[in-house]
């Protein structure tokens, strides 16, 4: 940006920063009486293709009124003035916020103290739970994207992924790339999943978690240990004096699966709030514990299968950075509102993995589907959907389009990275090993047919002499059932005991308690990952639906162990085990 007046209205002060995506300038508006500063961000974008530049030019409205959106509502996000085409580059101009970001802060005071951390991270999650209820992943979250502001020492979010996501998905496009994904976030702060093309909302919450240990501690994941055995991150809370409970959100946080980290920015905070309240150790084991996971952690940089949709998405953790359109559906739509005891407690309320309707795998038809399950609703999209993209062919690695070498990972620059189609990625062994269980299959989730009432054959599941059982699908789908007819003592029953006590105290009140927060819930699929002889594995996609009409979707995955006294199969916890 070397013009001293853009747009005919803006005058450059001086340059904030250059990123991958263009150039970031304080500007005072000769237009508004008080002249006052804006930061105008500039986002390149090159196309000789009319079809192209208009599909841009589309996206980029609609991204920014998305933009407009956010910063109108809520006094953490900087309010979006303007937005203009200029020389074939798009500009935002967005209210500059005066004030240091959190990575200056800390460069030059040092680790902040546990109190201050404790309410930035309080404030921080409030403005997540606000753009979550919105559908929307930032997907960049991390010290350099937190301004402190100078007038109310508030943080604000800046930085929201999704535009320079326009600019990069038409990169892909003229490149012929074929990705169907473009990935957002940075080394050192993105979770797997994210880097898998996938976001979730609570990917937010692990960059959250990695942010708030860089604040305690000074030092970034690449910096920090990494226990050699379960490849988690260890950061010695204790070297740092800080509190058992404090340490025990953040390490929620950061846990490898999102199923293990807080469903919601909301149970988070209430965890921390909680913690103000009530410091007693036993709250806090109640309010933040995680089951074990046995998972790869997300920092480990290496390929990572996941089992979505009967398809393998590998994770490409190459330590560079992720994420993806994070925009959804219908803005109305509200996660239940769990507490972080129930959230805790209740394995079925954990991680509500909305995945974002840009990056799910399409759905593969389920045989027989239960007559109570609803058709999905149509969910309008607020983000750019790969669709509109201009098919490519022949995907064969991902695309890295902007890698600046920074020794300090604190200075790198957001990455953005193609992926491509998990299909187009040759799996390595190990993940054929993970991704290829004995059984796998996805299966009808009724054992009669609704429309003729007859059992129809399905692998593994017809009732014959030698193999008496009911599948592990219908034990899954009965035990819901059970739940939508509010008999929880049948459906207390099928829990193992291990299950029943590590989520309820053997109380089966506790169980009854959380499901009466519950309308009901809606199985869309369930796929049977693993088979072995009295201990099968699920993965389940489930829709729950709240009395005040919030919904919520995750994938679950069930462990169910054969009960030969009782020939019943047992749910229990993957996690526990
Ligand atoms: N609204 C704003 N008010 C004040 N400063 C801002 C604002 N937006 C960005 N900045 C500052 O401008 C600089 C550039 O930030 P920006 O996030 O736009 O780009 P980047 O992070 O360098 O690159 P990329 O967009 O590729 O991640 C940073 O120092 C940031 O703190």
């Amino acid at each position: 940006m070397n013009q001293t007046l853009l747009n005919n209205r803006y005058r450059i002060i001086k340059t904030l920063g250059c990123g991958g995506f263009g150039e970031t300038v304080l500007a005072e508006d000769t237009q508004m009486p008080s002249g006052r500063y804006c930061a105008i961000k500039q986002l390149k974008s090159a196309t000789s293709d009319p079809q192209v530049a208009m599909l841009v030019r589309d996206r980029f409205r609609r991204e920014a009124a998305i933009l407009e959106e956010l910063g109108e509502e809520h006094r953490q996000i900087p309010r979006l003035y303007a937005y203009f085409q200029e020389n074939e580059q798009f500009y935002l101009v967005q209210e500059w916020i005066e004030g240091v970001t959190l990575s200056d802060r800390v460069a030059v005071s040092g680790p902040l103290a546990e109190s201050e951390v404790c309410q930035l991270l309080a404030d921080l999650l409030r403005v997540l739970d606000f753009i979550h209820s919105k559908r929307i992943i930032h997907r960049d979250l991390k010290p350099q994207n937190v301004i402190i502001r100078h007038k109310d020492c508030k943080p604000v979010l800046i930085d929201f992924g999704a535009v320079k996501e326009i600019v990069a998905t038409t990169a892909v496009q003229q490149s012929g790339s074929g990705a169907t994904s473009i990935v957002v976030g940075t080394p050192g702060f993105m979770p797997a999943e994210q880097a898998a093309g996938r976001p979730v909302f609570a990917s937010d919450l692990y960059s959250l978690g990695l942010t708030g240990i860089y604040l305690l501690t000074g030092k970034t994941a690449p910096e920090l240990e990494i226990d050699p055995q379960t490849q988690e991150i260890i950061w010695h809370s204790e070297q740092y004096s800080i509190s058992r409970y404090l340490a025990a959100v953040l390490n929620r946080a950061i846990q490898s699966y999102p199923r293990d980290r807080f469903p919601t920015a909301r149970a988070m905070l209430d965890a921390l709030e909680t913690r103000s309240a009530n410091p007693g150790p036993t709250q806090a084991t109640i309010a933040v514990s995680a089951p074990p996971s046995t998972t790869t952690p997300a920092h480990k940089q290496d390929y990572k299968p996941l089992l979505i949709g009967g398809a393998i998405a590998v994770a490409i953790a190459l330590g560079i950075g992720v994420g993806a359109s994070g925009i959804g559906s219908k803005p109305e739509r509200s996660q239940p509102k769990a507490t972080s005891q129930e959230s805790a407690a209740t394995p079925e309320a954990k991680s509500p993995v909305k995945t974002n309707v840009e990056t799910l795998e399409p759905k593969t038809a389920i045989r027989n589907p239960p007559q109570y399950r609803r058709e999905p609703e149509p969910q309008p999209v607020r983000a750019i959907a790969p669709e509109e993209a201009a098919p490519a062919p022949d995907a064969t690695a991902p695309e890295v389009y902007s890698n600046p070498d920074s020794d300090d990972p604190l200075q790198q620059q957001a990455l953005e990275v193609a992926i491509p189609e998990a299909s187009a990625i040759a799996p390595t062994p190990q993940e054929v090993e993970h991704a290829a269980p004995s059984e796998t299959s996805e299966l009808s989730l009724t054992p009669t047919d609704p429309i003729d009432g007859e059992n129809h054959s399905r692998p593994g599941s017809e009732p014959t002499e030698n193999n008496p059982r009911p599948s592990p699908e219908e034990a899954i789908e009965n035990y819901y059932s059970t739940l939508n007819d509010r008999n929880y003592q049948d459906s207390w029953n099928q829990l193992s005991p291990e299950f029943q006590t590590e989520y309820h105290g053997q109380d089966p009140q506790s169980y009854n308690g959380f499901w009466e927060g519950v309308d009901r819930v809606d199985i869309d699929r369930v796929v049977r990952t693993e088979q072995q002889g009295d201990r099968a594995n699920v993965d389940v996609e489930l829709n729950y639906a709240t009395p005040d009409g919030g919904q919520t979707s995750e994938v679950r995955n069930f462990q169910l162990i054969w009960d030969e006294n009782n020939q019943k199969w047992l749910i229990d916890d993957s996690n526990l085990n």
